[in-house]
């Protein structure tokens, strides 16, 4: 049952059994749901290492909080698989000076955004400075200077959703990216979902984004294929197109905002920030424009599957809608919309978006770490250049961070908001020990954790208060005029990310008459025809 590492004589830990030289390379390559694959195995795998570590009995297995990792072998390359706060924390928090590295991504690094998007990089001194500027201009003060983006998207939002709810996927994606763009580039609203700015650039972060995902293609595996001419190989020229379409569109949205401010326009953005700030003066123009970029990418896709989710678990959750709608109706009343100056009079809300990361959190292994270091744990070896992968959350197994029951109780797979708050409504983070300030770790970890995370988390503040304040949200009809049957457990698995089933249909009442009166006004007053 345990592999043998013959060059230094130390141990790896257990892991699936794969076939000779190749190792579970197959095994990755063809999960259909590569992430229930691995959570299945973390589950099988995990049981197997606490055995060994602790002599604990199988059936006492699930009950102790240490261990859970695995080791798999893809075609050579060693990854292991995380199922425990414990082993993540000590790994990518404890030693993230070695375990903050990324896998190499040969189509997605290399090929398709040639290096210039940090989030792929490998934990060196260019990483640094990109990562140090984008801290820069996202951390908790800056986030606050593009509340008034948010607002107005969130007030675009629920009108769209008003007047066409069964639309209600293109609605959730247009507000949160064209929110990103304003917050990036300065731009006003997009009403258009079709736009020609947001098209292209979805398409490709979309396509960057899957080609991310571990075991996806078979060069990464394979790494001498990467040097086939581009003539024999689709894969490279496709990845080689997606480059020059990403460049031209990430440097074009760049040198609009540079043209316009050299006009003597004020655009309070991060593009702005970038040109304008001195302490970002040692970045290039294309690490400038590709940083943008990467910004988009990161949270654009993120944040609406995100939205998606929440609009799951209210139609399968009139209880916690109510209570979530009765505190935002005390705060906000109904004689204007909600806005981000909410934020801290909103507990119940805030304890409910804690709750919905950390149950249906939108990455169930966030974006994998590497090791740059040989490094011992537990007695086991972890070689130099070894995947981290971690598994963040799934349901049906006690293992997965987001719902390890020693950490969340054994309701760990119920949504349940109250979780996060203390007896008096204010709130307590639950599993904070665990992970650091947020209370799930949907965020990631370590010196690699979300950089947006300010920025996704007002968002998704002030369009699930808006929507909440404005319709009630249940089941839509299936064929035969009965409300619909939405299943948690059915996910769409996009690469790095997942969603509900695009088929789920839902019911947006509006919860009272002169909502949409204040709507109009509050739009007309920012400018937009009310239609
Ligand atoms: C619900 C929304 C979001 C979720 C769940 C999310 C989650 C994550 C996760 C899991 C990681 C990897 C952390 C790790 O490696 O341990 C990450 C990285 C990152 N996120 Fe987010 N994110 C969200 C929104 C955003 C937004 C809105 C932005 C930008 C405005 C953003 C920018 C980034 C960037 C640039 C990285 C790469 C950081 C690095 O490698 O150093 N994210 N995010």
């Amino acid at each position: 049952r345990l592999l043998v590492n013959h060059s230094n004589t130390k141990i790896l830990p257990p892991g699936p059994p794969g076939l000779p030289f190749i190792g579970n390379l197959l095994q990755v390559l063809g999960a259909k749901q590569r992430w229930r694959t691995f959570m299945s195995w973390t589950h099988k795998y995990g049981e197997f290492i606490l055995m060994d570590l602790f002599q604990t009995k199988k059936e006492n297995a699930d009950t102790c909080s240490i261990g859970a990792f695995f080791f798999l072998n893809i075609g050579g390359k060693p990854a292991i698989v995380i199922g425990n706060h414990k082993v993540a924390i000590d790994l990518l928090e404890k030693r993230g000076n070695i375990y903050s590295d990324r896998p190499t991504n040969i189509v997605a690094h290399e090929i398709m955004t040639r290096g210039l998007v940090y989030g792929f990089a490998p934990h060196d001194n260019s990483w640094r400075r990109l990562r140090r500027a984008s801290h820069e201009v996202l951390n908790n003060q800056a986030a606050k200077g593009y509340h008034k983006f948010q607002n107005l998207e969130a007030a675009l939002l629920v009108k769209d959703l008003l007047k066409t709810p069964e639309l209600y996927i293109r609605h959730l994606h247009r507000a949160t990216t064209s929110s990103l763009l304003s917050v990036l580039y300065g731009l006003p609203p997009c009403p258009d979902p079709f736009d020609p700015t947001l098209v292209p650039i979805n398409e490709v972060m979309h396509t960057v984004l899957a080609a991310a995902a571990p075991g996806q293609y078979l060069v990464e595996y394979i790494p001498f294929m990467k040097y086939l001419p581009s003539q024999l190989c689709r894969w490279k020229r496709h990845a080689e197109n997606v480059f020059s379409t990403a460049d031209n569109i990430f440097i074009t949205l760049y040198k609009q905002v540079q043209k316009r401010l050299e006009s003597g326009a004020v655009i309070p953005s991060v593009t702005s920030s970038l040109i304008q700030n001195p302490v970002h003066k040692d970045l290039t123009m294309q690490e400038r424009a590709w940083l943008a970029g990467t910004l988009y990418g990161a949270g654009s896709e993120t944040t609406s599957k995100q939205m998606l989710w929440f609009i799951l678990s209210m139609a399968l959750n009139p209880n916690i809608q109510a209570r979530a709608q009765s505190q935002i109706d005390n705060i906000v009343g109904r004689e204007r919309l909600p806005n981000l100056d909410d934020f801290d009079k909103l507990p119940y809300v805030r304890a409910l978006i804690k709750e919905l990361l950390r149950w249906r959190g939108v990455g169930p292994f966030g974006i994998p770490h590497a090791v740059s270091e040989n490094d011992i744990y537990e007695g086991y070896s972890i070689p130099k250049g070894t995947d981290i992968i971690v598994n963040i959350w799934w349901g049906s197994f006690t293992s997965g961070l987001n719902h390890d029951q020693n950490v969340y109780g054994s309701d760990a797979a119920t949504f349940r908001p109250e979780r996060y708050l203390s007896e008096n409504g204010q709130l307590n983070l639950t599993g904070s020990q665990e992970t650091k300030d947020e209370g799930h770790s949907t965020f990631g970890f370590g010196r690699r954790v979300c950089v947006g995370r300010h920025v996704a988390i007002s968002s998704l503040f002030i369009q699930i208060t808006c929507i909440l304040w404005c319709f009630n949200i249940t089941p839509g009809d299936d064929e035969n005029g009965k409300p619909m049957f939405i299943d948690e457990n059915q996910i769409i698995d996009d690469g790095l990310t997942i969603r509900p089933l695009p088929s789920n249909r839902y019911k947006f009442t509006p919860r009272f008459p002169e909502m949409e009166e204040i709507l109009r006004n509050a739009l007309e007053l920012n400018g937009f025809d009310y239609r």
